[in-house]
């Protein structure tokens, strides 16, 4: 009888932007499923004490804490260099830390371009390149990218972030095909609204207020509902799936983007 693989249990994971939100909710799944993760964030007063709460808890995995500003290709290179040295290789990387500011097209100045594009955009091919040679080098790997569901449809004001995150799809797209005979397989995540820290300072949302996972009329959903569909695409159980961009964005309508307004209701 087949039994399903959703295991990462002595897999070594680098997650970029673990200090809070989806990259933290992503860095803890994996830990308490036996993973060791090498997270990172510009801060290490802010990663820090995400890597002492996962080493702290004895049935997860172990955590390295790493200071790592992602737009800046030395600091990811000392980022993988790091992590073989702890954990002795890399077999899953996320591509986690981006964001952005809403502003109009006309709005975005020239350094205000370049900072989201290289925050989300630039910042993904330096890990996917840097930890990518490591992983086609050795035993093959998983990459996972995150996009957004403004990276799959225009909404106002997001000119800049959604070019960004449009381009990340292709990107994973296109090194699925390059690097499938070097054992990697590169997947996509496309969230929709989530409600993290990032969120609640952009758009004031209260966490207190959030409906729980069991209800399924949503357009705003918990960190730890990516979390769970990065553990399934890093696992055996999606051996199959390479260069596509999975959806997580609750229930289907019109206008399911931030600055489009909230409409939880
Ligand atoms: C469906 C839901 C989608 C959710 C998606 C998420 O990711 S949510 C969670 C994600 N969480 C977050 O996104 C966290 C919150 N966001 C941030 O931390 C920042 O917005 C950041 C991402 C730009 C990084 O900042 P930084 O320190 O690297 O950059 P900086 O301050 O040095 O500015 C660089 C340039 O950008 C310009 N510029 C900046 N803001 C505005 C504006 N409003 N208007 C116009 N322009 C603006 C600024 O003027 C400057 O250009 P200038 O003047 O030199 O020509
Ligand atoms: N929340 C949402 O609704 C959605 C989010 N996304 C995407 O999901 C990802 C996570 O978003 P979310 O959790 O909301 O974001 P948050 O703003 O809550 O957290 C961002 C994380 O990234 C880190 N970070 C930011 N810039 C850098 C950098 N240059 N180098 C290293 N780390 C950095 C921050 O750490 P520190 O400040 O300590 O450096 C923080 O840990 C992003 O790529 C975002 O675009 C996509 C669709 C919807």
């Amino acid at each position: 009888m087949h039994e399903s693989d959703y295991g990462v249990a002595e897999k070594t994971a680098i997650v970029t932007g673990a200090s809070q939100g989806i990259g933290r909710a992503i860095a803890e799944t994996l830990a308490a499923s036996g993973a060791n993760v090498a997270i990172c964030s510009r801060s290490m007063d802010r990663i820090g004490p995400v890597a002492e709460g996962i080493n702290d808890d004895e049935d997860t995995g172990e955590a390295l804490a790493v200071e790592c500003n992602v737009r800046e290709r030395e600091q990811v290179q000392q980022l993988i260099d790091e992590t073989v040295e702890t954990f002795g290789d890399i077999d899953i990387l996320v591509t986690n830390a981006g964001g952005e500011f809403v502003a109009p097209f006309e709005d975005i100045s020239a350094n205000g371009w370049e900072t989201i594009l290289d925050l989300n955009l630039t910042s993904t091919v330096h890990c996917a390149q840097l930890a990518g040679e490591v992983m086609r080098e050795g035993d093959g790997g998983v990459i996972i990218t995150l996009s957004s569901v403004n990276g799959q449809h225009a909404a106002p004001g997001e000119s800049h972030y959604g070019a960004a995150k449009a381009a990340i799809i292709r990107l994973t797209e296109t090194l699925a095909v390059e690097w499938a005979d070097d054992g990697v397989r590169i997947n996509c995540v496309a969230p929709g609204l989530i409600q993290t820290p990032g969120v609640a300072e952009t758009l004031g949302i209260d966490s207190e207020s959030m409906p729980p996972r069991e209800k399924t009329d949503r357009r705003i959903g918990h960190p730890e509902e990516i979390a769970d569909v990065v553990q399934f695409l890093s696992s055996p159980a999606a051996s199959f799936m390479t260069g596509e961009t999975v959806t997580v964005k609750g229930v289907p309508r019109a206008g399911n983007s931030m600055s489009q307004g909230l409409g939880l209701e």
